[in-house]
């Protein structure tokens, strides 16, 4: 069965491999059966801005690197991986409103030099659930706190967060369709939770209005990557 594109480019791999010689093979591997590619810390610090202009040329990319600083700090390092032109970058929201409003400055003038870089803010992180925000000595609901910090990643100029589905419903009234939702902790039926604490199937997470699925795991320690991939495809399209 063919999956159409539509479904295809909500479908974001993470390439969280240790090298980035198995990440492009990855990327290579799965190109059609998936819309970007993740780049995250790991990759990015090992392989650096050539790496991604390599991945770039296999598909969109995602440079996730959670930036989370004083202003001055984020807006200068964001002014600094902008000319890789990813698709989205991520800050962290917790860094506070002026911190987000710093980056979400730097991305307003790349896009009106021609760039198309989107900003997403992280809210909740998927592996945290309320017992580890008690820890951290929050006594929100992580999905109470997600969507409030959703409100103020909207406030301050970003595109869209990241959140687990459970609250990708919430946060689409709340903040309009337009305001994306990029839902880690993505688990079909059956694969292990692992460190991810609030998981959601590939069916459930377009149901509650994901705009787009993050998975990792599931697809590269698959002993056929692009066969795993194929499966969460059709599920999606079964959604
Ligand atoms: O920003 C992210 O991408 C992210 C945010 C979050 O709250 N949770 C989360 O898991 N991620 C990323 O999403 C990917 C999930 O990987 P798997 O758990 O292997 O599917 C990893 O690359 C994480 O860094």
């Amino acid at each position: 069965m063919t999956v159409a594109q539509s479904i295809i480019d909500r479908l974001v791999v993470a390439l969280d491999v240790p090298t980035g010689a198995e990440a492009l093979a990855l990327a290579r591997t799965l190109s059609g059966r998936a819309g970007m590619f993740k780049v995250g810390l790991e990759l990015f610090c090992a392989e650096g801005p050539a790496f991604v202009r390599e991945v770039q040329k296999a598909g969109p990319v995602f440079l996730d690197l959670k930036l989370h600083d004083i202003p001055n700090t984020v807006h200068r390092a964001m002014e600094a991986l902008l000319p890789m032109n990813p698709s989205l970058v991520t800050i962290h929201t917790q860094g506070g409103p002026a911190m987000i409003e710093a980056a979400a400055q730097a991305v307003k003038a790349h896009r009106q030099r021609g760039g198309r870089t989107q900003l997403l803010g992280v809210t909740v992180l998927t592996s945290l659930d309320r017992e580890a925000l008690a820890r951290l000595g929050s006594t929100a609901e992580p999905g109470d706190l997600a969507l409030h910090l959703a409100r103020l990643a909207k406030a301050c100029g970003c595109d869209g967060v990241v959140c687990s589905a459970h609250e990708a419903a919430s946060v689409r009234d709340a903040c309009g369709a337009p305001f994306h939702r990029l839902t880690p902790g993505i688990r079909p039926g059956g694969v292990a939770t692992q460190d991810q604490a609030r998981v959601v199937t590939p069916a459930q997470a377009l149901r509650e209005g994901a705009t787009w699925l993050v998975v990792g795991r599931p697809i590269t320690q698959a002993p056929d990557p692009a066969a795993a991939a194929q499966g969460i495809l059709l599920e999606m399209a079964g959604a």
